[in-house]
Parts: structure tokens; sequence; C-alpha cells
């Protein structure tokens, strides 16, 4: 692959705002990408990939070539990758063949997967021997996979309708409304995409909403909601049919939720920001369902979200984990005895997951519930995003 200095001048951009001004990977890719009309649909893919890809890889890429320079860096990564570096006076300070005996030298797991020495301390300690697997794993990159709004078509038509325009996809066993991509590619532009045909969500989260076991006619509540894309999802399995009722503690994500509802057809979305404990108590014994897509380390979705690992700490982790143990002790109060509630995170970690359902139930608030399934998702073993979901009834 022949390399352009002016694209690797973008990568070198988005690195600079990712690890200098700590700004989210997939944001500032975006905005890097609107920067330069210019570039082509090959270049915005060179530099979306390669960006993410040197994030994903920088521990090891900064082992290999210590250096501040983004070019020793860049060169760095694209000889891993097992390329050659053209004969540019920007790569002269590069020895391939060091760098390529001193990643044969390294025996060290965690640097060799490029995970923090902290999270893969604590990942080993957590889970043992899948740990490895696991973070092999999680640093692969993510398919592409769509959630059909069986609202507004079914998944056949849109595969027949996608393929039309040269989008090839395939269906998955066992995720009744996904399409994956075969390739890789920017579905948003797309009018199937803007008349609320399907929505991007991988296929292991689109078995939360599924877990909740929703009917047509409840009132489900979505405690969790961020920008809505389980409510939606729960809007579409119950036919637009009762209520979903969408809460989240951030204003902008429920604004956001909004818009995606519309788009999505969905009429019996209705956002509540959380304003603090007495929104909860209001809405004591209110719901049928319950979800709690709780705030998470987002371990299990580092395929996509490959800058986590970088901005995450163990007190980053310990308070997520209070925040769980909050909500769990507090939000359940909204189900109405004999409704059931699914308790998920995209983390891969016990201590986010069976061990604060095990805190939970061993606590007041939790005596009167039972766990009625778990389950939990590896990325080595089902090739998406990791996850964990529990549900449980309220007696
Ligand atoms: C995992 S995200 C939810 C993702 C969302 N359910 C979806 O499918 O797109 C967790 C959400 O919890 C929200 N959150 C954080 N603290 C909260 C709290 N105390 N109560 C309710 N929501 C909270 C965050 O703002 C974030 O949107």
């Amino acid at each position: 692959m022949k390399l352009h200095n002016n694209t690797i001048r973008g990568v070198h951009t988005a690195l600079q705002a990712i690890f200098e001004e700590g700004q989210y990977a997939d944001k500032v890719i975006e905005r890097t990408l609107k920067s330069n009309p210019k570039w082509g649909s090959k270049d915005r893919s060179f530099i979306a990939e390669t960006t993410y890809e040197m994030v994903r890889w920088w521990r090891l890429i900064n082992f290999l070539s210590p250096s501040t320079n983004l070019w020793d860096l860049f060169g760095t990564y694209w000889l891993m990758q097992g390329n050659d570096l053209p004969d540019w006076e920007e790569f002269e300070r590069l020895h391939p063949e060091k760098i390529k005996a001193k990643y044969e030298s390294i025996k060290d797991p965690g640097l060799l997967e490029s995970v923090p020495e902290w999270l893969h301390n604590l990942g080993a300690k957590e889970l043992g021997a899948i740990w490895e697997k696991e973070i092999h794993a999680l640093n692969e990159e993510a398919e592409v996979v769509l959630r059909v709004n069986t609202l507004k078509t079914s998944r056949e038509r849109l595969k027949n309708q996608l393929a039309e325009d040269g989008i090839k996809t395939y269906i998955l066993k066992g995720y009744p409304d996904a399409l994956i991509l075969e390739e890789r590619q920017n579905v948003f532009r797309h009018p199937a995409f803007k008349a609320g045909l399907f929505e991007v969500q991988d296929a292991s989260s689109q078995l939360v909403a599924t877990t909740l076991a929703v009917e047509p006619g409840m009132r489900v509540i979505d405690a969790c909601a961020g920008a809505g894309g389980k409510s939606l999802h729960l809007a579409a399995l119950m036919e637009n049919k009762g209520k979903v009722i969408s809460m989240d503690v951030e204003e902008w994500k429920l604004q956001q939720a909004k818009l995606r509802a519309r788009r999505n057809g969905v009429s019996i979305f209705e956002p509540k920001l959380i304003e603090g404990s007495k929104t909860i108590k209001r809405l004591k014994e209110t719901a049928d369902r319950l979800l709690l897509d709780v705030p998470c380390s987002g371990l299990g979705v580092l395929r996509r979200n490959p800058d986590t690992k970088w901005k995450l700490s163990p007190e980053s982790i310990e308070k997520v984990q209070q925040t769980q143990q909050e909500i769990l002790q507090s939000y359940p109060s909204m189900l109405k005895k004999g409704g059931q509630m699914v308790y998920a995170t995209c983390s891969i970690l016990p201590s986010e997951n069976e061990e604060q359902v095990k805190k939970f139930l061993a606590s007041e608030a939790g005596k009167d519930f039972e766990l009625l399934e778990e389950k939990k998702v590896f990325a080595h073993e089902n090739g998406f995003d990791g996850f964990y979901m529990a549900r449980l009834l309220k007696k």
C-alpha cells in the first residue's frame, strides 16, 4: 500500500487530540475527517483505521520505539503490520531490524497485548486464564453490526435494499434482528439509516433488550438510557405499544435519544431526567420491566473504543463500581411486584457483574429478588463485544 504524507499528518493530528488533550477517539476521528473534504474514501478509511489501531497498540508501539515524534511512532506501527517503509527522511531514524528483534524478545503478555500493567494484573486476578484469551479477542477490529428496526422493515427486506446499493451483509444465527456488514463502511449516510430502518448496534448489545422479556403494552423503565440505543430496541420488541420511560442523569443524552426515537418511528418513548432520589421515589412500583444498563469500565467494548484502556485507572473502576451498587440499591424500587429487571454492563470483570448482583441479593434492598438467569458474553467466545446481563424477578 502506498503511503501519503498528507493522510499520515491527519493521523498525527488525531493522535495529538486523543493523547495530549484526552479527547474521545471516535469524536476526534469524526472531526479530523470532516476537516479535509478533499480526502477520498480510501484516505478516510486509512486515517480512521490507522488512528484506531495506533491507539490500540500505543503501549507496544511506544515500547518498541520510545519517542515523542509521531513519525517514529507511525513508522513503527507500519513495520509492526509487516509493511516496508518508504525511503523518506521522516523515517530515517528507524531501524526495522532492531525493532523486529525487540518485538521478538517480548515475554510480558500485558505488553504484547498492549494493555496497561495495572489493568493486565487486575484482569488476570479476576478472570484467570480467560483474561489472556479475552484481551486478545478485544484487540481485534470489531465488525459493523446493524440492528434492523422491525417497526419499519424486516431483516430480509433491509438486506435486499442494502444489497441493491452494493452493501453486502450476512445474517447471524441467534440474533434475530442483526445484520453484519461484509465490508466495513460508513453506513450513516445511507438513506435507509436516515429513514430509521436500522441502527448500528453490536450483536452482544442486542441481547440486552431481548433478555428483558418485554411484551407489547407493558410499562418499561430504561433507567440508564443514555442516547437510547436499548430503549429503541425495547420499543421495537414491544411493537410500539405500551410505554418506554428512558431515564438518565445527562439531559443531552436524552435529547439525542429523542431524535433517534423520532427517526425510528417510536411513539411510546418518554424521556425523564433523573434529578435526584426524588425522581426515583416518584416512580415507586410503576414498572413491569426495568433495565439497568449501568455505567461501567467499558472493558467489553475495547475493540470499538480502544482509547478506554488509557483513560481508565484503578480509581475510576472503583468509582464506577460504587455507582453500580448505588443504582442497584435504589432503582429496583421502581419495579412492580412480579416484575422483572435486567442488570447489564459492557464489562467482563466479575467485580462489576456477578459480584455486584450477589452483593445486591444479599442486601436488604435485594431481599425480595430472585436471580432467574445470567449471561456472560465473552468476545473470545462469540466474536462480538464482551457483555454481562442478569435477569431478576421481584417476588
Ligand atoms: C452504559 S451507558 C447506557 C447506554 C444506553 N443504555 C444505550 O443503550 O445506548 C450508562 C448510562 O448511565 C448513565 N448514568 C450514569 N450515572 C447514572 C445514574 N446514577 N443514574 C442513571 N443513569 C446514570 C450515563 O449517563 C450513561 O448514559
